[in-house]
Formats: structure tokens, C-alpha cells, sequence
């Protein structure tokens, strides 16, 4: 069987560049626009296989700096690959590792070859380049891999960011070459060229005569203000292929989700969620709550009363509280498991807007009622 990625166009917003889309992949299929949950060292943090399917995610992230740090991809390789090593059936999506290397090691070199560093667990030099980062993702058995890339810093200077997509393109093609499974099946190409159309457009026309199966959008989300993220999306989602998933990395904020979605972005993924859950700040229908505050010391009533996921049922904002300043675990998971049951509601009710030619008007009633507009 090839390990194949495909796009099925289903239907087009009238009123935007929306669309319905689903993406077939050897371990199911996703409904998009989605949000894939991130499980960096190959579990989502607190939560079960069992809790993820049971709020209907089809696709999760992990990493492969990560997994190649620790515990190696050689390891996950022995335990029949990282769906068996994690209990995981259903899709995963593995970054590649060039995000990571910058943004948590430090001592990195970059040459045309790969990237030199220091490992942040270990201090170890080590070394990956776009071949290793394809040997790791072989290793781990993603069913999407992401081609190794340099994320430009923001801000960042026309010189650099140009430089820098260019090996980024020379870095894909050698991703493509050194692909043991069909090269064509399962790789994704990352676009970067930071805030700059000219370079978003030349690293787009690179990498789109490459013929990939599907083409993400890098170098966002980082640090930028949100409108020149979405004027990057204005004219760089254009130039994507229409019949290819289209997958905007780093992104996970309610408002960001719904702007990219009209924007045509079929993908995101983002530790948000899970990591301001672990400090106990929730996603809800009427807005961030930061549930450990004293203000919710005695509110017996449900953490969202317009959420209906085994938190919101069972648990009081009161007992939540509690849990978190006690530091008790089981108050992690319940506001873990609902802010990721918020965020695949949300994609939901985009998916159905979409179908209903309203995703505008969803849009304006989500942000009045979840006070986005007051920012
Ligand atoms: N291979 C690769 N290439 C990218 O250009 C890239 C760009 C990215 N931009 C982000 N942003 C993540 C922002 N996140 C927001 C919540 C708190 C932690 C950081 N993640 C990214 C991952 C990426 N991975």
C-alpha cells in the first residue's frame, strides 16, 4: 500500500475562501478545516489515546528533535513505529525538527549541509540536516511528514529571510530525494518567506514545481502581530495548490482558527491549549476563564455551562480551582481534555458554517460572545 496523502475538495464558502475538505491518510481520514492536538514527546500531555478519539481528534503532532533526542528514533523504530510505541491508531503528523532546533537549543550552526547544536536535555553536539530529519520521520512511520526547514526569526531582514528560503527550497528537494517511501506520498513542503510577499511568492513557486502532497505555511506565529499574519495568508494561501491540504503551522487561538479558516487553511496545530491548560487558563464560550483564580474559590457551577465535554458535566469551577493550586494532576486533565474538546467543538461548528455559506457571520458571533472584539 503507498503511504498515500490526499485532498478531497468537498465544498467552497460563497462568502470566503473557506473550504470543506477531507485528508485520506493510511490511518483514517480528517474533516478540514482541523485542529490537530500536539503530543511533542509522543503523548499529548495528560491525556489517554481513549480521551482524544473519544473527542473525535483524528490527527495528532508530534516531534522529531524531540523523539530523536530522547528516546531516539532507533528505539521507536524497534517498537514497530511510533503509532505502536504510542497506542495510536489514527493519523499523525511529525514536524521535522528545524523549528525546534531554534527555538530550544542553543550553540546552532547553520550550513548549507544541515544544522549543528547542542542538545537542550544533554548539551551533546549534534547535528541534523534534511536527510536525517527523513531517516527520523522513516523511523517514527508519520503518516505526514514535514520537510526540514529554517523558520526565519521575526523580525528579520529581506536579505536573510531570502537567503534562508532558498536553502529551505534546496532543503526540500534533497527531503524529497532521500524519501525512502514514495517520495510523493507522504512529504509536506513548509513555505517561508517571513513578512515579505516577494519572498513568500518565490519560496511558493519553488516549492509548488515540486509537486508535493500537500504544503504548509512556516514562519508564522512568530511573535508577529495577528494582521500581519493574516496579510501573509492574504496572498500566499492563493498560491497554493487548491486540490493539496494547506496547513498553517503554530497556530491554535480560537480567533486565529476561525480567520485562518477563512483564509482556506485546512490545518493547525498548536501547543496553546494544552500548555495554558496545565496553568489552569481555559478556553471558553464567553472567553478565556483563568479558572485558579480566587474569583471562582466558590462557583459550584460548570467550568463552560455552554460545553457538554465530561469536564463541563461532572466538575465545578470551584473543584478545578482547587485541584490546580493543589497542584493535583487530575485538575491538569480536566482542564486539558476541555480546552481541547473546546477547540475540536470549534472546528466543528466551522466545518458545518462553511457548509452553510455563514462562516462570516459565525465569525462575528463568536468573537462578540467570546469578547474578541474588545482587544
Ligand atoms: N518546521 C516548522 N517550520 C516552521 O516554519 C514553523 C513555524 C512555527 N510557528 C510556530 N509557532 C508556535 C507558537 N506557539 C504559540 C503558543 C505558545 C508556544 C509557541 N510553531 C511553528 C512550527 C514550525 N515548524
Amino acid at each position: 500500500m503507498t503511504a498515500a496523502v490526499t485532498y478531497e475538495a468537498i465544498k467552497t464558502c460563497k462568502q470566503s475562501g473557506a473550504r470543506l475538505g477531507r485528508v485520506h491518510t493510511p490511518h483514517g481520514t480528517i474533516e478540514t478545516p482541523t485542529f490537530m492536538p500536539v503530543g511533542t514527546q509522543a503523548t499529548v500531555k495528560t491525556m489517554s489515546p481513549e480521551e482524544l478519539k473519544e473527542m473525535d481528534a483524528r490527527i495528532i503532532l508530534s516531534n522529531t528533535y524531540h523523539l530523536f533526542l530522547r528516546p531516539g528514533h532507533e528505539l521507536i523504530r524497534e517498537a514497530g513505529g511510533l503509532h505502536k510505541f504510542m497506542n495510536w491508531d489514527r493519523a499523525i503528523l511529525t514536524d521535522s525538527g528545524g523549528f525546534q532546533v531554534f527555538s530550544l537549543s542553543d550553540m546552532r550552526k547553520i550550513t548549507e549541509e544541515g544544522v549543528h547544536f547542542r542538545s537542550h536535555l544533554s548539551g551533546d553536539k549534534l547535528f541534523i540536516s534534511p536527510e536525517i530529519a527523513m531517516e527520523i520521520q522513516n523511523a517514527l512511520g508519520s503518516d505526514i511528514m514535514m520537510a526540514f526547514d529554517e523558520c526565519a526569526p521575526f523580525p528579520a531582514e529581506h536579505d536573510y529571510v531570502k537567503k534562508s528560503l532558498e536553502r529551505t527550497s534546496r532543503w526540500a528537494e534533497r527531503c524529497l530525494e532521500s524519501h525512502t517511501r514514495p517520495a510523493d506520498q507522504s512529504l509536506f513542503a513548509i513555505i517561508q518567506g517571513g513578512m515579505y510577499e516577494d519572498l513568500r511568492r518565490q519560496s511558493a513557486a519553488d516549492l509548488t514545481s515540486l509537486d508535493f502532497p500537500g504544503y504548509a505555511i512556516g514562519g508564522l506565529s512568530v511573535g508577529e502581530p495577528k494582521h500581519l499574519m493574516y496579510d501573509v495568508l492574504d496572498y500566499t494561501v492563493p498560491l497554493m495548490p487548491a486540490n493539496k491540504p494547506r496547513y498553517l503551522m503554530g497556530v491554535g487561538s480560537p480567533d486565529a482558527l476561525i480567520e485562518g479558516s477563512i483564509r482556506g487553511i485546512d490545518m493547525f496545530d498548536c501547543v496553546l491549549p494544552t500548555r495554558i491548560a496545565r496553568n489552569g487558563t481555559t478556553m471558553t464560550s464567553q472567553g478565556r476563564l483563568v479558572v485558579r483564580n480566587a474569583q471562582y474559590a466558590n462557583d459550584f457551577g460548570p467550568l463552560d455551562p455552554e460545553c457538554d465535554c465530561y469536564t463541563c458535566r461532572n466538575y465545578s469551577r470551584a473543584y478545578l480551582r482547587h485541584l490546580i493550586k493543589a497542584d493535583e494532576t487530575f485538575g491538569l486533565r480536566l482542564t486539558t481534555y476541555h480546552n481541547l474538546y473546546f477547540l475540536q467543538n470549534l472546528m466543528k461548528n466551522v466545518r458545518q458554517a462553511i457548509m452553510d455559506d455563514r462562516l462570516l457571520d459565525f465569525r462575528d458571533e463568536f468573537f462578540e460572545q467570546y469578547g474578541l472584539f474588545n482587544n
